[in-house]
């Protein structure tokens, strides 16, 4: 039978740091050691782990896989004084952060280190063990946050005006934010999730999220995972899906959330949160308060990636129709355009103005706009 256990997207022993490499699924499984910081590096760069919380813990596990090493032998001697730990865990932190922009959990993640590297401790030694605890905690308390956020969102959800009062719901989502992009549960999928829990959800929409597919990849993969009935839909049909069907809300994660609450999150999230306005459709931003930069007035601030342009160009999959037998196929990449095509646009991110979301939850409750305004007001919460 098959499993319903949903797939975590980092695997730790004693002996090694694992990620599944996620630009293969949902077609192979194939877990990939992380070996060091270039290796964290780079898994993050080209997308092998993706997700705002993955990513932060993932640099996290990297960075105490690297201070576990240097407390066993110190070959290069990191430890010979607090300064000189120091100065090689800032030069660290620092590459890692440049790994990719628009997600702030990394950057929270690495500011949460910093401040343990200049806590004031003078023993070299111990202040590896402190930066370990609180990298570790990094990465452990994303799940339990998920559930918390998950289960506020849904709650909320379920006592908005719009939603029956005994019936079930339909939920639009988009990208992928279930357990491959956290350390589990997931933050909108969570929310998708804490209503099949609870037998009130109907069905879970999601776009297929171009140009990376993590909605027909992954989300996909999840939803079927969990048994929890889904319907995929081709990112240009939101519209169409809003205008012929009954969709009590939508539901997204976000990289960055801005003070006044304006949200990065997956490019479409903004389409969707236009549409869901024409439709009437409550619109829920689900993420940990980490994903909140105060330090970042409004949306257009917010760094936004933009993805090397053949991206938009490659689709990766396994050959169609399906050999006869039941083997496992090989991944390829597939080129949808003319060669060297020129003038390709391919922002990873899209930035949804705060008027257009009704609703942020975090692992400490729901905030909504107050009446009449047109921002969040973010400082009270964080
Ligand atoms: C819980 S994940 C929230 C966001 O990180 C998610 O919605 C998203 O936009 C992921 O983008 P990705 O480019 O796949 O890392």
């Amino acid at each position: 039978m098959a499993s319903t256990e949903p797939l975590i997207s980092i695997r730790e022993s004693k002996e090694k740091l694992e990620i599944v490499n996620q630009l293969l699924l949902p077609h192979a499984i194939e877990y990939l050691e992380i070996d060091g910081i270039e290796a964290a590096h780079d898994a993050i760069k080209t997308m092998k782990i993706r997700g705002a919380p993955a990513i932060a813990s993932l640099a996290a596990l990297a960075f105490v896989r690297f201070l576990h090493k240097t407390l066993g032998a110190d070959d290069a001697g990191y430890l010979a004084s607090v300064s000189t730990l120091q100065s090689k865990c800032e030069e660290i932190l620092g590459y890692l952060y440049t790994s990719r922009p628009t997600a702030v959990n990394l950057g929270t993640a690495i500011r949460r280190l910093k401040a343990v590297l200049h806590s004031g401790t003078n023993d070299p030694r111990l202040l590896a063990e402190q930066l370990i605890a609180e990298a570790t905690a990094i990465h452990a308390e994303d799940l339990q946050r998920n559930k918390d956020m998950a289960k506020w969102a849904g709650q909320w959800l379920l006592n908005h005006h719009k939603v029956p009062q005994d019936g079930k719901v339909n939920v639009l989502t988009v990208c992928n934010t279930g357990s491959l992009a956290t350390s589990g549960y997931g933050t909108a999928l969570g929310t998708i999730t804490y209503l099949h829990e609870t037998e009130r959800l109907d069905k879970a929409y999601y776009t297929q999220t171009a140009p990376y597919h993590q909605g027909s990849r992954l989300t996909a993969f999840e939803l079927q995972t969990l048994q929890i009935p889904s319907v995929m839909i081709c990112d240009t049909m939101v519209g169409s899906l809003f205008q012929t069907h009954t969709i009590h809300a939508v539901a997204v994660g976000a990289d960055r959330i801005a003070k006044n609450g304006d949200t990065a999150n997956k490019i479409g999230t903004y389409n969707a949160a236009v549409l869901a306005a024409r439709h009437k459709i409550p619109f829920i931003v689900v993420a940990p308060i980490s994903t909140v930069d105060l330090d970042i007035q409004n949306g257009s601030q917010i760094p936004i990636e933009y993805r090397p342009p053949i991206e938009a160009c490659l689709v990766r999959g396994v050959p169609y129709p399906p050999s006869s037998d039941d083997k496992p196929e090989s991944t390829i990449q597939v080129m949808i355009t003319p060669k060297n095509l020129s003038g390709i646009y391919n922002p990873s991110f899209d930035v949804t103005p705060a008027e257009l979301i009704t609703a942020i939850a975090t692992e400490k409750g729901v905030a909504i706009r107050a009446e009449g305004r047109e921002v969040f007001d973010l400082a009270s919460i964080v």
